[in-house]
């Protein structure tokens, strides 16, 4: 029960409402247990001696007893309702807002479909429990409770055998309670893995479909689902048991309780009415206990779903500002690498980047080549500190990047990323996602910087045309060019483009260059290429061999001293132009 009463924590600000729903269903259960004694007062005090006042007046306070049942039952359930969606609301946020502060490397640990099962379900069945726990969770013990007492008080000698069927069942209940935890743990994990499946499928149904690979999909979907269902069956085979079991024991308790009173008001030391009462008790006793074991099963499922949000909310981001940080200001573009290397292995195990060294001037163009896997995108996700380095340092302006505040540097390095990601709205808002105050013709220059403008006027709203869930209404060198805009829009003092061009044809890739040339006495900008035509502009252009720097140098200078370079470029433009 650790991380279930962790986040527990989080009911802190709905104290009061939840102490109104406490109070509120220990009133309804003291109404609920009257009900009994009162039955027996209309029994023995009304019926047997005909006196039709007692009956009358005693109905008359079970109907009181009855309403304000029913008053505070409302209560309850309101304020209950009112803590356990705030607490719920509360958690959602908290486990958004932590994984928003997020690094990238906690996000490689983590899976999106994890993430989204700990954002949704669990966080409903947490959130479902505590709803629970203050209604019946707390009714069924506080019952159980009470009515001994009553019990005891009416009858001793006959509650003691009702105390003693009461133990039987709580242990029958506890064992099959023990024995029903991990199908349902089973349960909560095949539905999980289905979540996982299905999101992933979803996310990549048009790669499914490209592929013709839906019967395999259908079959993967299959046999998650059948999982799922072989155990949903276990589960419901088991209550097939149980429930009909506890009747018996409700029945049988009944009769034993029949059989022993029955016999004391025969001899006179047990009132029918009291014995009316007992039957009572016994049943208002035994369904909450009932109830109990599935609770049980309730509370673990909930430790298990509190765990895995735990993790969440515990995961405190691998990059963040150390103390006494200052802010990077009035960035020149200066870019430099010391010795950097970098492995995306916590203990810095494997390397993928060695012993990288290399000065960026402010205003040039830094174009990084190598085949794939060379480790490009790793170099220039160290610039905005995506990742820490494991040795050397990267600095700005001669700042190493650790010493200054993440804000502040971010503010300074626009970027396109390999993979051009656009939510859902207008393409203004996409364009101006890192700076939403920015003016239409802010918005407009960067979209003609990076060539946009004329497909983005090209369509019937223009700037306002919807862009749909993961821009699938674009095309892919449209999705591209609407990335760079949102790049270029931030005025940044460094600019990385990661293989953005990639998509589009050479003519506009071309007219980005030009663009970007103009650009080029405000800002610092790396170009990670795969097309050699993309970089032979470059001031500096950078070969990648396996994580090191295998050559360095304008296009000219390389075309002399590297024979990687050579064969790149003899393999891609092979005789063609040497310009550059
Ligand atoms: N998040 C990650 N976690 C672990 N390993 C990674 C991660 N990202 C990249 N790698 C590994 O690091 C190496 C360099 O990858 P990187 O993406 O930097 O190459 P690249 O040169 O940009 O390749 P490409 O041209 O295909 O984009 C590869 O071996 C890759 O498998």
């Amino acid at each position: 029960m650790r991380n279930f009463l962790k986040i527990l924590t989080y009911l802190r600000p709905y104290r009061r409402k939840a102490v109104i729903a406490l109070a509120a269903l220990t009133v309804s259960i003291l109404t609920d247990l009257a009900v009994p004694r009162l039955i027996q007062t209309i029994v023995d005090n009304g019926i047997s001696k005909g006196d039709m006042h007692v009956v009358l007046g005693t109905m008359g306070i079970m109907l009181g007893v009855s309403a304000l049942g029913a008053v505070v039952s409302i209560i309850n359930t309101r304020y209950s309702v009112d803590v356990a969606m705030g607490f719920g609301t509360d958690v959602r946020t908290a486990t958004f807002r932590n994984i928003q502060g997020f690094s990238f490397s906690n996000l490689d640990d983590n899976r999106t479909g994890a993430l989204m099962t700990n954002l949704t379900s669990d966080v409903t069945r947490v959130q479902g429990t505590v709803q629970m726990a203050m209604r019946i969770m707390t009714r069924a013990p506080l019952m159980l409770l009470g009515s001994i007492v009553l019990m005891l008080v009416t009858s001793p000698s006959l509650a003691v055998w009702v105390v003693l069927l009461l133990a039987i069942t709580g242990a029958m209940v506890v064992v099959l309670s023990t024995k029903a935890q991990p199908i349902f743990l089973r349960v909560q994990a095949k539905l999980d893995r289905l979540n996982t499946l299905l999101q992933e499928n979803l996310a990549g149904m048009r790669l499914v479909k490209a592929f013709v690979r839906s019967n395999e999909e259908n079959r993967r979907f299959g046999v998650v689902n059948d999982d799922l269902m072989d155990q949903n069956v276990r589960v419901q085979r088991l209550f097939a048991v149980i429930m009909p079991t506890m009747t018996v024991i409700v029945n049988l308790g009944t009769v034993l309780v029949i059989l022993i009173g029955g016999r004391q008001a025969i001899g006179g030391t047990l009132t029918t009415g009291q014995l009316m009462a007992f039957i009572n008790y016994l049943m208002i006793t035994m369904f909450p206990l009932l109830m109990m074991g599935n609770l049980l099963v309730m509370l673990s499922q909930a430790e298990a779903s509190a765990g895995r949000i735990n993790g969440v909310l515990d995961t405190k981001s691998s990059i963040v500002d150390q103390p006494g940080v200052i802010d990077l200001s009035d960035v020149r573009g200066r870019v430099a690498f010391e010795h950097i290397t970098f492995s995306y292995d916590h203990e810095c195990g494997e390397s993928v980047l060695q012993d990288v060294n290399f000065v960026a001037e402010p205003g040039q163009t830094v174009a990084i080549l190598g085949e794939t896997g060379s480790g490009k995108t790793t170099l220039i996700n160290l610039i905005p500190r995506f990742y820490d380095v494991c040795g050397g340092r990267v600095t700005v302006d001669g700042v190493d990047v650790r010493d200054v505040t993440l804000a502040s540097l971010r503010k300074h390095v626009g970027i396109a990323l390999q993979e051009a990601v656009l939510f859902t709205g207008t393409l203004r808002d996409n364009i101006r996602y890192g700076r939403p105050d920015a003016s239409q013709e802010e918005v407009e220059a960067a979209a003609q910087a990076a060539q946009a403008e004329e497909f983005i006027l090209g369509t019937p709203k223009g700037y306002d045309t919807m862009v749909e869930e993961r821009g699938a209404n674009l095309s892919g060198g449209q999705k591209q060019r609407i990335a760079i805009a949102r790049a270029l829009l931030l005025k940044p003092s460094i600019l990385i483009l990661d293989d953005s061009t990639s998509a589009v044809d050479v003519d506009t890739e071309a007219r980005i260059q030009e663009a970007l040339l103009r650009l080029h006495s405000q800002c610092t900008v790396f170009i990670v290429a795969q097309r050699i035509s993309t970089v032979l502009a470059a001031d500096k252009i950078l070969v990648l061999d396996k994580g090191r720097i295998a050559a360095e140098g304008t296009h000219q200078e390389l075309m002399q001293t590297s024979s990687i370079y050579r064969e790149i470029y003899e393999s891609q433009l092979g005789g063609g132009t040497t310009n550059g």
